[in-house]
């Protein structure tokens, strides 16, 4: 698992953090791993596939509340199909990415819809569809209107991005934010971090000294 930690801390965050698990699913080669490296680097690159999951935190500040998006980016290759299941247990929020040049891939983000469906209640977990590649506009296979009425028809977030123009990212996790601060205030901020971040160097000092004493 990679950790990259996003470099944009709030400034004027006095509270703890909302702390968010954010997961991006979708088939192989859609752009999941290019929509967080934009986000976070605000860069593109021919990225190799992503072996099981890859992990991202991002802060942000969005209407005077801090945020921590903790993004796992999972991979969208068959074989890791099961254990992309086992990491979309607990989020929050869920980016569900298709390739506009690749219908496919639209039909495999309706059936990572159904199985979030089975596993969460509708309250219980916000979701974007973002149709990625519009830079691919010659070569487009679903229509802007399939994508936004499968959304609508789901009670979706919808989108259309491109990682490579860095067109509409920051918007679609901003979106999703924005969602996600929504839900929490109605039901009273449970997702604030609630325990100081632990020093992993305490922390390993003082398992070290036990360890030395037994
Ligand atoms: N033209 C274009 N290519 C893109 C865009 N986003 C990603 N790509 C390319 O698509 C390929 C796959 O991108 P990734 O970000 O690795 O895709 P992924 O969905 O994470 O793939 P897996 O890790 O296999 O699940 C790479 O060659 C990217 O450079 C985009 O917006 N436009």
């Amino acid at each position: 698992m990679a950790l990259v930690e996003g470099n944009t801390q709030p400034e004027s965050a006095s509270q703890q953090p909302y702390v968010f698990k954010v997961v991006l699913l979708g088939s192989s080669s859609v752009g999941k791993s290019s929509l967080a490296f934009r986000l976070i680097k605000n860069d593109f690159k021919d990225i190799l596939p992503t072996l099981g999951c890859a992990f991202f935190t991002q802060m942000m500040e969005l209407d005077g509340s801090a945020l921590k998006l903790e993004i796992w980016d999972t991979a969208g290759q068959e074989k890791y199909h099961s254990v992309c299941h086992l990491y979309f247990r607990g989020a929050n929020a869920a980016i569900l990415v298709y390739d506009i040049a690749d219908k496919d891939s639209f039909h495999r983000a309706q059936n990572w819809w159904k199985e979030l469906e089975n596993e969460f209640q509708p309250e219980e977990i916000v979701v974007i569809l973002v149709g990625n590649k519009t830079d691919l506009e010659d070569s487009r296979e679903v229509t802007l209107e399939e994508g936004k009425a499968f959304a609508e028809s789901k009670k979706l977030l919808f989108v259309e991005t491109s990682a490579k123009l860095n067109y509409q990212v920051t918007e679609a996790f901003i979106a999703v934010a924005r969602e996600l601060l929504r839900r929490e205030e109605q039901n009273g901020g449970q997702s604030r971090q609630r325990s100081p971040p632990v020093d992993l160097k305490e922390t390993a000092r003082a398992r070290k000294v036990k360890c030395c004493q037994d």
